[in-house]
């Protein structure tokens, strides 16, 4: 096929994600995987089985994963990207290491690796570089030859990823009533982390808060660009787990809403900017607690959409594929990046995003495979 578009050299794309409960039975076991020597007290840890539980015992995770991996395989085949596409989770059914058998066994061997977190961080990078390390070894001691696994760059800033979120702002401000649309201020939301793990992320540090304000501000512009309307901005952050001894980024959400409400501002709108998708950590932390928090204030409130499987968002992954497939053949493809960071380094160097306690990690500079 002459108009193909050329993956060379890589063999196969994984699509590398979270996991989360499909029912009830789920819910203790999957907790137990995500927390397994991390330190989470236990309360905290029946606290969030309850938000599972609320939802019947399942994360619409999985569902939207599998989503978004028919969107790469539909985009590519309608763009001669001839590259299949796997899935597999680091906490959850499918596994990781399951996926990469597949892989395995089908003949690849490079894959190019594509995680739903769009920043750099220990928990959104260096700990699926982890997981890849560990699955790698256990395929060894198989006696499965080990694949070469890159990961894609951070994409917190290709307008594929930026030009959805917009428009679910867009979106959520025409939910809200007419009369405080304009005055709606922006709160830009995504996970908490201890303050320790943002100080180290990236290559320089800082780079989590940095690649959202970047995100954040590229969004507010469009909005503006798009209404008309100046509207106050700020980064916030949820879902904080861990010690209360621990410092993790604030402000939380919700002391956000009560400011803006003790400041007189008439509504808000939120947007996860910090996730990919609508899983739990939405419809729970935002969704649910956030709101009632809004409702309580009287402050009305909106929350836009994720990215999920929208189609500019397979389109971006498809592009990057090229970009870096492109990269490894020698050639010096065109880079696209929005706001001012600049496209992201493709090969996390040594250190990036440390570890308290240090641990392998595949698909970096300081990877112990090829
Ligand atoms: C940066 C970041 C992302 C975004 C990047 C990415 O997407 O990777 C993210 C995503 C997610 N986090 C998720 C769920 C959980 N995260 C937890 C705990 C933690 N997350 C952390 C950070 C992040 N988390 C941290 C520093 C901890 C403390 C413990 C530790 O250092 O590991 C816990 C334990 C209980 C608790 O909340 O305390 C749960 C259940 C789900 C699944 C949702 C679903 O099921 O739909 C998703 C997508
Ligand atoms: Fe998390």
């Amino acid at each position: 096929m002459s108009d193909a578009l050329d993956a060379r050299p890589y063999d196969a794309l994984l699509l590398l994600s979270f996991g989360g409960p499909e029912g009830p039975e789920d819910v203790v076991p999957f907790l137990e995987n995500v927390t397994r020597g991390r330190g989470i007290p236990r309360e905290r840890l029946e606290e969030v089985g309850r938000h599972y539980y609320r939802f019947g015992g399942v994360s619409p995770i999985n569902a939207q994963n599998r989503a978004l991996a028919e969107a790469l395989r539909k985009d590519f085949a309608a763009h001669g990207l001839r590259l299949p596409v796997h899935w597999g989770n680091r906490n959850w059914e499918p596994y990781l290491t399951d996926a990469l058998r597949d892989v395995v066994r089908d003949g690849a061997r490079r894959v190019l690796v594509l995680t739903t977190s769009a920043y750099a961080s220990y928990s959104g990078c260096r700990q699926y570089r982890e997981n890849l390390a560990e699955s790698l070894a256990a395929l060894e001691a198989e006696g499965l030859a080990p694949p070469r696994v890159d990961k894609l760059r951070h994409y917190f800033n290709h307008p594929g990823f930026l030009d959805p979120v917009t428009d679910g702002v867009l979106a959520a401000l025409g939910r809200l009533p007419e009369a405080v649309r304009d005055g709606a201020h922006l709160a830009f939301c995504t996970h908490s982390i201890p303050t320790a793990s943002a100080e180290t992320s990236g290559p320089d540090g800082g780079a989590y808060v940095a690649q959202h304000l970047d995100a954040a501000r590229v969004i507010a512009a469009a909005v503006r660009e798009a209404t008309g309307v100046d509207r106050p901005w700020r980064l916030v952050y949820q879902s904080r787990s861990g010690s209360p001894q621990v410092p993790w980024l604030e402000p939380d959400v919700c002391d956000h809403l009560e400011d803006l409400h003790g400041s007189g501002a008439p509504a808000v709108v939120m947007i996860p900017v910090g996730f990919v998708s609508d899983h739990m950590e939405v419809l729970y932390d935002l969704d649910t607690e956030a709101m009632a928090k809004a409702e309580e204030l009287g402050l009305p409130a909106a929350r836009s959409a994720t990215v999920g499987d929208d189609p500019r968002f397979a389109a971006a992954v498809r592009e990057l594929v090229r970009e870096r497939a492109a990269t490894e053949r020698g050639e010096r493809p065109r880079r696209c990046a929005l706001g001012t960071l600049g496209p992201s380094h493709d090969v996390c160097p040594a250190g990036c995003c440390p570890a308290r306690t240090p641990k392998p990690a595949a698909a970096g500079a300081d990877s112990p495979y090829a």
